[in-house]
C-alpha cells in the first residue's frame, strides 16, 4: 500500500467514527462493520465517497487504486455474469426439490381421474330411505355395480362412486331403522360429497409454467399428474475451497487457532441457493495449491473464503491474476463484506471470492453468489420489499450495510452481535437489513433480504 493509500485509509476511519457520533451512536468496535474507533476530527480532511478504496496487490504486489462497486450494481453485475442456465435434465421427482422446471407441468391425467366420494358414508341413488348393500365400497378399488334407484352402498372417502349415483350421504347424518333401511337426517343435495372427475383438472391443462421452483408442494401435484420425472434445468456445480492455515475442523480454539465456521455453513446455503456442492476443499494458506484447485476445477461456480484482503498470505488476488482472471467485481462497498469478488475463469465458470470474517462470507454469499447462482439455476428474482425499521441502525458514511434482523409484525428488528467476525445474529436471524449510507431512523421502510434456509440441508429419503 502506498502512503498515499494509508492516508486514504485513516481518513476513512475518521469519517465512519465521525459519522457515528453525528448520530449519537456509541462506536463499538466490531459491532459495526466500521474499522473501529473515532480519531480526532481534525486529523484529516473529509473523503469524498467517491473516492477510490486503496488495496495493496498482497505480497511482493505494486500498489494500485480501485474502485469497489456499489452494492446495488454489484448484485446486478453478479446476476448477469452467467450467460444462461444449464441445458435441461429429466430428474427423477425424488432428485428434482429445489430445481426449476425447464418445461410446463401439463396434466397427463383428468384429477381426480374418476368420480369419487368425498366423505365416508353411503352413496345413494334417488330419494330415500334407501336399501343398503351388504359390501361397500373402498377406495383403490375398481368401478363397483352401478345402483338402482332406492340403493344405497357403504362408501369410502376417495372410492369409485358407482353409476347412477345421486349423491353421498356422511355416516354422522344418516340412521338405519329397524328393517336396516337407510334413512336421512340431513336434506340429501343432488351431487353432494361427490368429487366429479376432473374438477381440478382435465388431462392436457398447463398446471405449472416453466421456470417454476420445484417445493414440495410441486413434487406432490406432479406425482398426483402422473409424472415419474420432470424435466428441469441442472444444479450448477459449486465447489467450496477453504483457505486459512489458522483453521481447525474439530475440538475447540487453541494456539492462535480457530475453527472453521464457513467450511459447515456455506455447503447448505449454496445448496439452498440452487447449487450442488461436488466438493469442500481445505488449502490452508498454500498458494500453490489454490492456483492448482482452480485449474482443475470444472465447478460451473468456485466459491474461495478467506484471502481476499491484502494481507501477507492473502492470496487470491495474485493467484488470479496470474490465471488471467477477468475481475467482474472487485470490492463492493457494502459492510461487512466490502473485499469481496467476483471473477470469471474461463467462459463458463466463474469464481467468488468470500471474505473470511464470517458475516462478511454470508453478506459476500447474498450479494454475488446468490444472483449468480440464480441465473444459472434459472430461478426468477424474489419480489423486493420493505419493512419498516424497529431500532437506530447506525451506517457506515458511505457504504451500504447489511445487518441481521428478525421479523416482527411487519418490523425488523436489528440484532446485536452484528460485526464481521460475528454470528450470533444471523444465527437467530430471518434476514439482511438493506442499511442506506448514512444510517436508518425507527420507522425507515429499509429493503429486506431473506435468508435463504427455506430448503436449507433438506434431504429428501424415499424408502
Ligand atoms: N489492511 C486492511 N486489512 C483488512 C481490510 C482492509 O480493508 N485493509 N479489510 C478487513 C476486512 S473488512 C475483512 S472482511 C478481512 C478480509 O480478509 P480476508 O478475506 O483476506 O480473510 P482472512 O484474512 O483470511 O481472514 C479474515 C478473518 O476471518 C477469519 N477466518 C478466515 N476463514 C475463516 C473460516 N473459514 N472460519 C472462521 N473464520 C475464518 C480469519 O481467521 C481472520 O480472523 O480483511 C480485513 N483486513
Ligand atoms: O467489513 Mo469486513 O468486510 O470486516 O467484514
Amino acid at each position: 500500500m502506498t502512503a498515499s493509500g494509508q492516508y486514504e485509509e485513516v481518513d476513512l476511519a475518521v469519517e465512519e467514527a465521525l459519522a457515528l457520533v453525528k448520530e449519537g451512536g456509541a462506536v463499538v468496535p466490531d459491532d459495526s462493520g466500521t474499522t473501529g474507533s473515532p480519531r480526532p476530527a481534525s486529523a484529516s480532511a473529509p473523503t469524498p465517497a467517491s473516492a477510490p478504496a486503496p488495496r495493496g496487490d498482497g505480497p511482493g504486489g505494486t500498489a494500485e487504486h480501485h474502485a469497489a462497486t456499489p452494492w446495488q450494481q454489484a448484485r446486478g453485475v453478479a446476476g448477469r455474469a452467467a450467460r444462461r442456465p444449464g441445458t435441461p435434465v429429466s430428474v427423477p421427482l425424488d432428485a428434482a426439490l429445489g430445481l426449476v422446471l425447464a418445461a410446463p407441468l401439463t396434466a397427463l391425467t383428468d384429477l381426480p381421474s374418476f368420480d369419487t366420494s368425498a366423505m365416508d358414508g353411503w352413496a345413494v341413488a334417488g330419494p330415500g330411505p334407501w336399501d343398503v348393500r351388504a359390501e361397500g365400497v373402498l377406495a383403490g378399488h375398481d368401478a363397483p355395480a352401478p345402483l338402482t334407484d332406492g340403493e344405497a352402498v357403504p362408501i369410502a372417502t376417495g372410492a369409485r362412486i358407482p353409476q347412477d349415483t345421486s349423491a353421498v350421504l356422511r355416516s354422522e347424518h344418516g340412521r338405519s331403522d329397524d328393517n336396516g333401511r337407510l334413512h336421512a337426517t340431513r336434506k340429501v343435495v343432488h351431487g353432494q360429497d361427490i368429487r366429479p372427475r376432473g374438477q381440478e383438472c382435465r388431462s392436457g391443462d398447463p398446471l405449472l409454467p416453466l421456470g417454476t421452483l420445484v417445493t414440495p408442494a410441486v413434487l406432490g401435484l406432479a406425482a398426483a399428474a402422473g409424472y415419474d420425472t420432470v424435466s428441469a434445468l441442472p444444479r450448477p456445480r459449486a465447489e467450496v475451497l477453504v483457505l486459512g492455515d489458522e483453521l481447525l475442523t474439530g475440538g475447540r480454539p487453541h494456539d492462535g487457532l480457530i475453527r472453521d465456521a464457513l467450511g459447515p455453513m456455506l455447503p447448505p446455503w449454496l445448496r439452498a441457493l440452487g447449487a450442488e456442492v461436488v466438493a469442500v476443499r481445505r488449502l490452508g494458506d498454500d498458494a500453490q495449491a489454490l492456483r492448482k484447485a482452480l485449474e482443475d476445477s470444472d465447478a460451473d461456480l468456485v466459491v474461495t473464503t478467506g484471502g481476499t484482503a491484502a494481507g501477507p498470505v492473502d492470496h487470491v488476488h495474485p493467484i488470479l491474476r496470474g490465471l488471467g482472471a477477468e475481475l467482474l467485481v472487485d470490492g463492493v462497498k457494502v459492510r461487512p463484506g466490502h473485499p469481496m469478488l467476483l471473477a470469471r475463469l474461463k467462459e463458463n465458470q466463474h469464481l467468488v471470492g468470500l471474505p473470511g470474517n464470517p458475516l462478511a462470507a454470508v453478506s459476500g454469499l447474498l450479494t454475488l453468489a446468490e444472483p449468480l447462482l440464480r441465473t444459472l439455476s434459472g430461478r426468477t428474482a424474489p419480489e423486493p420489499y420493505a419493512l419498516p425499521l424497529q431500532d437506530t441502525v447506525h451506517g457506515h458514511p458511505y457504504d451500504t450495510r447489511l445487518v441481521p434482523v428478525v421479523l416482527r409484525e411487519d418490523r425488523a428488528v436489528p440484532l446485536h452481535y452484528n460485526g464481521p467476525a460475528m454470528l450470533r445474529s444471523v444465527a437467530v436471524a430471518d434476514a439482511l437489513a438493506v442499511v442506506p449510507p448514512g444510517g436508518a431512523r425507527p420507522g425507515q421502510e429499509l429493503e429486506i433480504l431473506d435468508l435463504p434456509w427455506a430448503m436449507a440441508g433438506i434431504e429428501v429419503c424415499f424408502t
